[in-house]
């Protein structure tokens, strides 16, 4: 089969990430038959370079006529460094998300087992730990009305939503629940917040709908504690955009490194992949960056398009090499293995991976694919 892929590698350390996960996507495709068109455009600081616009109107058109969107990152120093920037790279990002009706962010969390003791975290607190966080991704306080006094002095961010938005990723937390532990633990602050408190009535009725899901609450700063104090407790995290986005980045120290958090954001027209990592503008150039957070949303690509059997495979690609210690230094500090060689090495095992132990594998590490096809 032949597929168009909306190739936005952006700025940073996007560009060497998105390279890595674009080899093993050639790599499944020569093996299994499939080509992969990419077409490349400009996003983030390099699009405001070239165009003076973050999220150029032609970019926005290669995603709409794609089949999927692999996305590196955005954002740089120069702008993070200027609160008084009017336009600024994360602007594309979200414009993007929000013009593709990217609605739910999916961020699987685990522990590997042959990471187990390159966490920060002790060893039987992580152990066993598989959760995937439902992030609301096109709401909340990201879009509210912004406002600054004239003089400067007073800002506001509105935190602002609907039944609608709530009801949409709600459904696809529970059915994702149904795949894996059965479980979805909704996470806000409803002791303080209006808009938590319409998350909870709205996730409760539509619990009613899937009896077979257990449903419970935590407040998000119980539920940022409970991340790293007992992160096997939890299945599915269903939460709003900034908490979403918060927990997600604690939750990459289970692992071992950020630079293993691959993401999906999909809506009901689009979907696109991308590390939930930044452009971590200290390494660009330097080959240093760990890649497998974008491989493994290129697997997630993979899934999206019914690509089963072939995201399973890149996944026993990626635990390959973390079995055979073939990463950056982000895992392993006397590493000697660099972004670019770390890639060759997956797109090569997957050219030599074994088919049945793919399958194998692919039914342990699925991540609810039900809810995003
Ligand atoms: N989706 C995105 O494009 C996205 C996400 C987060 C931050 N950002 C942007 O990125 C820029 C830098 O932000 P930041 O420093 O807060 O976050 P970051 O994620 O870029 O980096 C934080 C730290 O995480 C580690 N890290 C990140 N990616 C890694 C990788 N692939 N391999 C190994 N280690 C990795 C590094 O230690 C780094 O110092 C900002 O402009 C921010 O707005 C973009
Ligand atoms: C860059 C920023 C807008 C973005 C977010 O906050 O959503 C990032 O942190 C992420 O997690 O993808
Ligand atoms: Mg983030």
């Amino acid at each position: 089969m032949k597929f168009k892929i909306a190739l936005l590698s952006g700025d940073g350390i996007g560009p060497e990430v998105t390279e890595q996960a674009v080899k093993a996507l050639h790599a499944i495709g020569d093996l299994h038959g499939h080509t992969f068109e990419f077409e490349e455009a400009p996003v983030g600081a390099l699009a405001i370079e070239q165009t003076g616009n973050p999220l150029p109107d032609a970019t926005l058109e290669v995603c709409k006529n794609s089949d999927a969107v692999l996305f590196g990152a955005i954002g740089d120093p120069k702008y993070d460094n200027n609160p008084d920037a009017k336009v600024r790279p994360e602007q594309g990002l979200l414009k993007l998300r929000k013009e593709l009706g990217l609605y739910t962010n999916i961020r699987p969390v685990k522990a590997y087992p042959t990471l187990i003791d390159k966490s920060p975290l002790k060893k039987d607190i992580i152990e066993g730990t598989d959760m995937v966080i439902y992030r609301e991704l096109t709401g909340g306080i990201y879009f509210g009305e912004k406002k600054l006094s004239e003089d400067g002095t007073v800002a506001s961010d509105l935190c602002e939503y609907s039944e609608a938005e709530i009801e949409r990723i709600a459904h696809l937390a529970f059915k994702a629940a149904r795949a894996r532990k059965k479980k979805v633990t909704l996470v806000d602050k409803a002791n303080v917040l209006e808009s938590s408190r319409l998350w909870r009535r709205v996730v409760t009725t539509i619990s009613k709908s899937y009896e077979d899901i257990d449903l419970d609450f935590l407040f998000v700063d119980n539920a940022a504690m409970q991340m790293i104090l007992n992160p096997s407790q939890f299945d599915v995290i269903l939460t709003e955009n900034m908490f979403g986005d918060i927990i997600s980045d604690e939750g990459s120290v289970i692992g071992g490194s950020i630079g293993l958090l691959a993401s999906a954001s999909v809506g009901d027209k689009s979907a696109m992949f991308e590390p939930i990592h930044g452009s971590y503008p200290q390494a660009t150039g330097k080959d240093i960056a760990n890649p497998i957070a974008s491989i493994l949303s290129a697997a997630m690509l993979l899934t999206h398009l019914g690509l089963h059997e072939e995201a399973g495979v890149v996944n026993k690609a990626v635990e390959r090499a973390l079995e055979k210690q073939i990463v950056t230094s982000d895992l392993y500090k006397e590493s000697t293995y660099g972004t670019k060689s770390v890639g060759d090495y997956i797109a090569h095992a997957i050219v030599n991976i074994d088919e049945e132990t793919a399958r194998i594998n692919q039914e342990n590490i699925d991540f609810g694919r039900s809810t995003i096809i």
